[in-house]
Order: structure tokens, then C-alpha cells, then sequence
């Protein structure tokens, strides 16, 4: 079997591929990516009379490489070289869930404490730099970076984004250094999507000057909460928060706020009173979760917890730094692409343009990516089915980021609210958001018409303008990361996927741009024609495009995808 990077040189596949008859099509693209000093975009497929070939891009390597490892490339070689440094702690195939999770806190507290990658403080200072850690951590071991994003996304990242400098002064130095390991308890039983329906309450009591966390019932119960099983020290519990009327015996319910409880002794690590933990069960392959119920039983209420640290309400942008801090580390790691809203969330203005896009990205990226899983698994045929390969572990590990942080249906839809109102702003003369500038222009033609919201759009289209919303803010970032690098090579290299990805998309969607009469019938053809051409052309160079992520063998570790001998690897893995 030869690893992926052979099996597209073998010398048949090379003549097979020079043979290949491409008719000439010269079309005549609106430009994609207008290259510096290229003022028109034509792409002309050159026709493969009789032998010539087709020109393969020679790819200087070395620059691809630099360009597709980002600035942070030095921290996440420190990550690889800790982990190859300590084999114990490398996670192996078969491992039973409370071995793995303890495994999963040695190797978090060896990296923050011995080899000193504390990702905790790049949280809101470099996310970037944050979500790079993250990527790398998630190539070792995505539990791990599961572990590590329930520690300092979202535990840590709710003291930072929802707390005071109170909290912040009090927690900050524990969760960095992992003293204080925690978790983030908003799901409930009952249901997890609908925040605003949580039951469980924080009840101010005058007369101690104390928050009563209570469970009310069974379907309030704390579910999934991650770290809780057998780590975590604190909970950022996310409750009704109840408060006495003036003047009278009656409360008002003010809304979800947040809740620092602490759940375990800090010396004896022992459950504290009035908190209850019990395993909610194995899962496909995540092992952090618990049930956690804050209070015992009936009516008598036994947990006045006297450290309940009100922390906040959650108001737009609380919510939207804390969406961020979580939402994007799951985007970029599952792409390996910079994000660029982490340089724009924290201007107000932008809070509702960032939820939404944070959203939005969250769930486009992580159904294409579990999407992309599975063909890479079919791809590799019985190979790709091996444990030792890891294809199971990574589909079975990511398949439920199509669900936590937020379900993408439901994170969709958050995104087709922000969209009509945008589109309800506009109409009424109000200015668009910074993401929704591309749509200014099409709306001005739209808006002379009668109102596209009701005029044009029944619901299922709402669901696939989101996506085309997506994809389209995806494609702008392509097209500007590509115009940024600084060589002419991997330019035209990481163009050719670009192009790839734009016309892969509309080809996607061509029936609906058929309905409409956008595309013409022999523009659809050429559109097709020219994806099949980049295919081919991207195919030609798609093991340098793996080969400059620079993965090294310890980290992949799946003799499938081995730089070499991947034939010895495998057959000693099952004893030759
Ligand atoms: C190998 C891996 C490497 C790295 C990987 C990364 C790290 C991985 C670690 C991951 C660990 C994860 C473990 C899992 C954790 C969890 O799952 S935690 C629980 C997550 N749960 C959710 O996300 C719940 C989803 N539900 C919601 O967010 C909300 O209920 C809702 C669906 C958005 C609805 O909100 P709601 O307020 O109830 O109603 P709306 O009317 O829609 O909104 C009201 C207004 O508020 C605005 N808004 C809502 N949310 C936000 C936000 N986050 N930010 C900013 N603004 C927000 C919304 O737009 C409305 O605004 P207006 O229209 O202006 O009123
Ligand atoms: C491994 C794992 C780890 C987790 N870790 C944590 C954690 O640490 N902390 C935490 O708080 N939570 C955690 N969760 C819970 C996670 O956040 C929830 O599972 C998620 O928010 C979805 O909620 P739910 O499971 O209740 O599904 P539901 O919200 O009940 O959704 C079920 C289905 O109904 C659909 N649906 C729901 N609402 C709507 C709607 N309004 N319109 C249309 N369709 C809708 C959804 O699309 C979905 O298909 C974890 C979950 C898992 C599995």
C-alpha cells in the first residue's frame, strides 16, 4: 500500500493523467482573485492534443509549508516536541475510559506545568495564538484539546468574558496553572439548545447574604457537563437567577446569570454538600461527562454554598466573547485556517456581526468537516477502517462538535435571524453590519423590487443562503490570505484550491442558479468542465498540499499516513 503521498506519482497514473483529452475552454471568469499585476482572471484549459501534456505545478514547498503553519508554527513545534518527548503520555489505540481520563489530565498538567504552555492567558490576549495551541493539542489528542477547551475556553473563558476583575484576581492563577480544573455547567436535562428555558435557580437570600443554587427537578439536573466526572473543583453554573421584590414576600425571575460553585473540596478533592455527581454513561468515545445536581432532596434546600459568585447576566457581548472563545478554536482547528474574527471581537459594534458569524462558522465548518472525515475513511478502503489509522478515533472524536457548543441547526438559525435582520435594517435605510457588506451590492437591485423578505424567500431558502452566507465570508478570507502571501508560487499553488472551492460550490448549487436563470446553460457546462480541469490539477499536487501542514510521524502516528517506512510500521503493529 503506498502511503497517500506515493499513490499519486505512480508512473501510470502520470501518463494515464498526460493522456487525458481536456477540450479548450476559455472562459471568461469575473475575477476570483485578481493576482497583483493581473488586472482580468481567464482561465484557459489547454487542450491536450495527441501526447502533450498538461503543465503539473512544480511547488516550492518550503513556502507553502511556511504559509499553511501561520506565525504560530514555533509554539506548536514546542507542543510536538513535549509530547515526543514523553511517550508515556501519548494516548494509545486501545485505552478504557477512566484510563483515558486520567491520561488526559497528566498530559494537560505535564504541558502547562512542565513544559510550560500555559494557553490560559492567550485566551483574550492572542486568540490567534490560542487557537493555534489548541490546533496542535488537537493533533496529539482531540480529548485532550476537548479537555484543554473545557478548562480555558470555557470555564476559564466564563471567569474572564462573564466575571469581574474580582473573579478574574481570584481564579485567574488556578485555572492557568490547572490548580483550579473546572467546568461549564449550562445543559440541562431537559434540553440544552434553549437557554433562556434553563430551570435551575439562583435564589438571593437578604437575610445571609447568600445565592441558593437549587435543582428543581429531575429535568433541571446538570447533563454532559465536561471535567465534572472526576476533576473538576468548580462550576460555572448557569441559573435563574430569583430576587426578592421590594416591599413584598413575592421574587422576580431576573433572567439566566452565571454562577461560580464550587462542587469539590479543595484539599480532600471530596464532593462538597448539596452537590450530587454521577456518570451519565459512556458515550461515542468522550469520557468528561457528568450529571452534576446542586442540590439533595425535597424540598429543604442543603446547599447554601457560601462561595456562589454571582458572575453575570448574560447580556449580548458577554455571550458573545464567551461564543467566541469556544466556537472559533473548533472552527479553526478542524480547517487549519486563520480566523479572522478574532482580531474584531471585541469592538461592540460587532457583537451581533460576530455572534453570528462565530455561529455560523461553527456549524458550516463542522458538518464539512465530519462530512470530509468519512470520504477520507471510504478513500482509504480497508485501511482507512483500521484502528491503528485513526480514522475512527478522529470521526468518532469530532462527530460531536456537529452538536456541542451550540447544535448547528440551531446555531443556523441564529444566523438567519441576524440575516433578515439585516436585510429589515437595510430596508428601512439602516446601514449593514461589516460582514454583510458583499450582499450591498446584490440588496440595492433586490431592494427596488418588492421586499425580498417576503417577496422572494420561502424558509428552506433561508436555510441555504446561510450556507451560501458562509461560504461566501470563507472565499472572501481565502481570497485575501492568498493575496497577503508573499510568493508568486504558493500564490498560484493555494489558487488553484481556491478556485476549486468556489466553483465546487456554485457546481453545488447550480440547479438553484439554473431555476433563476443566473447561470446560463453553456456557463453551467463551462463551470463544470473547469471543476473537473482544477481536480485534476489540484489532484497533481495534493500531496505537497498535505505534506506542508508538516505533521510530523509521532503526532499523526497512523502508519497510513506515515512520511516512512509506513509498510514496516503497520505490519509490526500487528506483530509481523
Ligand atoms: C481537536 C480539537 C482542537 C480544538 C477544538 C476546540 C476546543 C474544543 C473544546 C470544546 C469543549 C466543548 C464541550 C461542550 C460544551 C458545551 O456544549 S457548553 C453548552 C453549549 N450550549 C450552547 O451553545 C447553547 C446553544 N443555545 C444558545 O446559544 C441560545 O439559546 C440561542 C440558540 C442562541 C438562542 O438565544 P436566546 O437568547 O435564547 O434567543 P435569541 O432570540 O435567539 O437571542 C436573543 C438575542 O441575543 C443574541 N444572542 C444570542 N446568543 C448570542 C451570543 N452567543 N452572542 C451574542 N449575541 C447573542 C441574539 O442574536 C438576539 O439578539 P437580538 O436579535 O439583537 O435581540
Ligand atoms: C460529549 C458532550 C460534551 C458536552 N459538554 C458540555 C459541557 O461541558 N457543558 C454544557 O453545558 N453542555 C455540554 N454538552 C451539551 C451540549 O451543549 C448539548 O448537547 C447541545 O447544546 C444540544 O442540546 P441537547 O443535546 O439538549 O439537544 P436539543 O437542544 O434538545 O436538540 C435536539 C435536536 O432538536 C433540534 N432543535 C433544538 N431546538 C430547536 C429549535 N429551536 N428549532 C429547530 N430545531 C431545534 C436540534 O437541532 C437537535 O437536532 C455536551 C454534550 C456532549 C454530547
Amino acid at each position: 500500500m503506498a502511503s497517500p503521498r506515493e499513490s499519486n506519482r505512480a508512473p501510470e497514473d502520470e501518463s494515464h493523467a498526460a493522456s487525458r483529452r481536456i477540450e479548450r475552454l476559455s472562459l471568461h471568469l469575473t475575477p476570483m482573485i485578481p493576482l497583483p499585476g493581473d488586472d482580468s482572471y481567464r482561465m484557459e484549459i489547454v487542450t491536450c492534443a495527441g501526447n502533450s501534456k498538461v503543465g503539473r505545478m512544480d511547488v516550492d514547498m518550503e513556502s507553502l509549508s511556511v504559509f499553511m503553519r501561520g506565525k504560530h508554527r514555533e509554539i506548536q513545534e514546542r507542543v510536538f516536541d513535549y509530547f515526543n518527548s514523553r511517550p508515556e503520555l501519548q494516548t494509545p489505540v486501545e485505552i478504557s475510559m477512566n484510563d483515558h481520563r486520567e491520561l488526559c489530565m497528566k498530559q494537560l498538567i505535564g504541558l502547562v506545568r512542565e513544559a510550560g504552555i500555559k494557553p490560559f492567558r492567550f485566551v483574550n490576549e492572542d486568540p490567534g495564538k490560542y487557537f493555534a495551541i489548541m490546533e496542535a493539542v488537537g493533533s496529539v489528542d482531540v480529548s485532550l484539546a476537548i479537555k484543554m477547551g473545557v478548562q480555558f475556553s470555557l470555564w476559564g473563558g466564563s471567569v474572564l468574558n462573564l466575571g469581574t476583575k474580582k473573579h478574574r484576581d481570584k481564579f485567574f492563577d488556578g485555572i492557568d496553572n490547572v490548580d483550579y480544573p473546572g467546568c461549564f455547567a449550562m445543559t440541562e436535562l431537559h434540553h440544552g439548545s434553549n437557554v433562556q428555558g434553563l430551570q435551575t435557580t439562583a435564589t438571593f437570600d437578604l437575610i445571609t447574604d447568600e445565592f441558593i443554587i437549587n435543582t428543581p427537578n429531575d429535568g433541571a439536573i446538570k447533563w454532559w457537563i465536561g471535567n465534572a466526572a472526576v476533576h473538576g473543583k468548580f462550576a460555572t453554573v448557569f441559573a435563574k437567577l430569583v430576587l426578592p421584590t421590594h416591599g413584598s414576600k413575592k421574587t422576580a425571575d431576573m433572567g439566566v446569570h452565571a454562577f461560580i460553585v464550587p462542587i469539590r473540596d479543595l484539599k480532600t478533592h471530596k464532593t462538597l454538600p448539596g452537590i450530587e455527581i454521577h456518570d451519565c454513561g459512556t458515550r461515542l468515545l468522550l469520557q468528561l461527562q457528568f450529571d452534576i445536581r446542586c442540590y439533595v432532596s425535597n424540598s429543604v434546600l442543603q446547599s447554601r454554598l457560601k462561595s456562589v459568585f454571582w458572575i453575570t447576566n448574560l447580556n449580548n457581548t458577554a455571550n458573545a466573547n464567551a461564543g467566541i472563545n469556544i466556537r472559533l478554536p473548533i472552527c479553526y482547528y478542524t480547517t487549519s485556517g486563520e480566523v479572522y474574527t478574532d482580531e474584531e471581537d471585541h469592538d461592540e459594534e460587532l457583537v451581533g456581526d460576530v455572534h453570528a458569524l462565530s455561529a455560523g462558522l461553527k456549524a458550516y465548518i463542522t458538518s464539512y468537516t465530519a462530512k470530509s472525515l468519512s470520504t477520507c475513511r471510504e478513500a482509504c478502503g480497508g485501511h482507512g477502517y483500521a484502528a491503528v489509522n485513526r480514522f475512527g478515533t478522529l470521526r468518532n472524536d469530532h462527530d460531536i462538535f456537529q452538536t456541542f457548543e451550540g447544535d448547528n441547526t440551531v446555531l443556523l438559525q441564529q444566523v438567519a435571524a441576524y440575516l433578515l435582520k439585516q436585510y429589515k435594517e437595510k430596508f428601512q435605510g439602516g446601514t449593514l453590519a461589516l460582514t454583510w457588506n458583499y450582499l450591498r451590492e446584490s440588496m440595492n437591485t433586490y431592494l427596488s423590487q418588492p421586499n425580498p423578505v417576503t417577496a422572494r424567500w420561502e424558509s428552506a431558502d433561508i436555510c441555504e443562503i446561510l450556507k451560501s452566507h458562509i461560504e461566501s465570508v470563507i472565499l472572501a478570507q481565502f481570497i485575501e490570505a492568498i493575496q497577503r502571501c508573499p510568493n508568486a508560487n504558493t500564490q498560484a499553488t493555494l489558487k488553484l484550491v481556491c478556485d476549486l472551492y468556489a466553483l465546487d460550490r456554485i457546481w453545488n448549487d447550480i440547479g438553484t442558479y439554473r431555476n433563476v436563470d443566473y447561470v446560463a446553460p453553456n456557463k453551467a457546462k463551462a463551470i463544470h468542465k473547469l471543476t473537473e480541469y482544477l481536480c485534476f490539477q489540484v489532484r497533481n499536487v495534493a500531496q505537497e498540499l498535505v505534506d506542508a501542514f508538516d505533521l510530523p510521524d509521532h503526532v499523526t502516528r497512523a502508519p497510513i499516513a506515515m512520511q516512512s517506512n509506513a509498510y514496516s510500521q503497520y505490519t509490526q503493529y500487528v506483530g509481523f
